[in-house]
């Protein structure tokens, strides 16, 4: 049986996050801030740029690391990213600055972002990143999926929620919320879904027309 856990350690071990990335993420790990992994933020990078994106949501900002590699993979994109404090935007923005991102087309949201979502159009998205608070996991994913055009992509780094979810003995709300999700997610005529297991679980949703 080969070893699944030597595979992940070598996929993020041997993603070379740019340096500005690279510093962001040092930031979090002082501030206890959970960024996404770097393989996850490569696979974001990508997904973003094989959608071509132009316009993504990203809920939860933390020191930037997921927004920066979601434009390292689609570089000309206006991101619209939320985040509950203030200081964690003052960080963010010069690390957007430094990697050469314009400020016109990073728009830093302070706010409960469930009282910003509502404001934001339906359908006009092309990927919509959730990864805020995981108690209002589920809403954050319902807004996203209606904020997200057909086609366009939702992604969820906290997916498989630090490997409870592949563990019938955990039955914690967020382990069983999401459990629930994917089972829901599965049937749905709406989406097309893949759950990847790098970093914490990555889940992809596919809009798709009914
Ligand atoms: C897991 S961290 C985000 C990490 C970031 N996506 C990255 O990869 O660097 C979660 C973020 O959500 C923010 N947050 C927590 N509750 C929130 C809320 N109700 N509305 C908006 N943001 C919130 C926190 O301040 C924190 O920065």
């Amino acid at each position: 049986m080969p070893s699944k856990e030597l595979s992940w350690k070598y996929v993020e071990e041997t993603t070379v996050e740019p340096d500005v990335i690279a510093r962001a993420r040092a930031q979090s790990v002082e501030q206890g801030i959970d960024a996404v992994s770097p393989a996850t933020g490569a696979q974001l990078a990508l997904l973003c740029g094989a959608v071509d994106a132009q316009s993504i949501i990203e809920i939860g900002t933390g020191l930037g690391v997921s927004g920066l590699w979601m434009l390292n993979g689609a570089p000309h994109a206006h991101l619209t990213s939320i985040d509950l404090e203030a200081d964690h935007h003052e960080v963010a923005r010069t690390a957007f600055t430094d990697a050469g991102h314009p400020a016109a087309r990073v728009r830093l949201i302070t706010g409960r972002a469930l009282e910003v979502l509502p404001r934001m159009n339906e359908a006009s998205y092309d990927v919509v990143l959730v990864d805020g608070d995981a108690a209002n996991i589920l809403d954050y994913i319902a807004h996203a999926i209606r904020l997200v055009r057909v086609g366009g992509l939702v992604l969820v780094p906290h997916a498989l929620w630090r490997d409870f979810v592949p563990e019938p003995a955990k039955r914690d709300g967020v382990t069983a919320q999401l459990r629930g999700l994917l089972r829901e997610l599965r049937d749905s005529p709406a989406v097309r879904i893949a759950v990847s297991p790098v970093g914490d679980g990555l889940l992809q949703i596919l809009t798709v027309p009914e």
